[in-house]
C-alpha cells in the first residue's frame, strides 16, 4: 500500500483556526473535504521547511510555525497517510486561495461543523477538547 506523508498547519488568529477546503478530486473520501492546509515533504526538506513553503504556495502566509500538536495516522482506500499537524500562529487573517475552493476562520467549538477529512477528525477532537 502506497504511504504518503505531509505536514499541516492548525492556524490560529485570536480564537479563531483557519479552515480550507479541497477541490473537487477523483478521490472522493477527499473531495471537497475541509483540511488544515499543508501538503508532501520533499526529499531533503524538515517539516518545518515543507510546511513554510506549502503555506506560501497554497495562501501566500508566513505566521509562526509552533509546536508539534498531532501525528495521525490514517488508512485511506488508496493510500496509508501520516499527517504531522502543527499549531501555527497568524497576524492577520488576511490570505489568498490558490489551491482551496473556500475557508473558514472558525471558534474550536465550532470546527466539528464542518466535513473535514477522515484523517483530520482525531485533530479537529483534540482541538476542540483540550486546545
Ligand atoms: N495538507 C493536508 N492534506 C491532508 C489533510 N487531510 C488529509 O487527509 N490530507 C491528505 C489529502 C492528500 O491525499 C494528502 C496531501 O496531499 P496534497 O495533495 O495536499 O499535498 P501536495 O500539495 O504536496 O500535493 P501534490 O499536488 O504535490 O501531490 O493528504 C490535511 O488536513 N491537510
Amino acid at each position: 500500500m502506497k504511504k504518503v506523508e505531509v505536514v499541516a498547519a492548525i492556524i490560529k488568529y485570536e480564537d479563531l483556526i483557519l479552515c480550507v477546503q479541497r477541490a473537487e478530486s477523483k478521490l472522493d473520501y477527499i473531495s471537497k473535504k475541509f483540511e488544515f492546509p499543508g501538503g508532501k515533504i520533499e526529499v531533503g526538506e524538515t517539516k518545518k521547511e515543507a510546511l513554510k513553503r506549502e503555506l506560501i504556495e497554497e495562501l501566500i502566509i508566513h505566521p509562526i510555525i509552533n509546536d508539534h500538536f498531532l501525528t495521525v495516522v490514517h488508512q485511506y482506500p488508496d493510500f496509508e497517510l501520516t499527517m504531522h499537524s502543527f499549531i501555527c500562529i497568524a497576524d492577520s487573517k488576511l490570505l489568498t486561495l490558490n489551491e482551496h475552493i473556500s475557508h473558514q476562520w472558525l471558534k474550536k467549538e465550532d470546527l466539528n461543523k464542518l466535513d473535514w477529512a477522515a484523517a483530520d477528525v482525531p485533530i479537529v477532537n483534540k482541538l476542540v477538547k483540550n486546545d
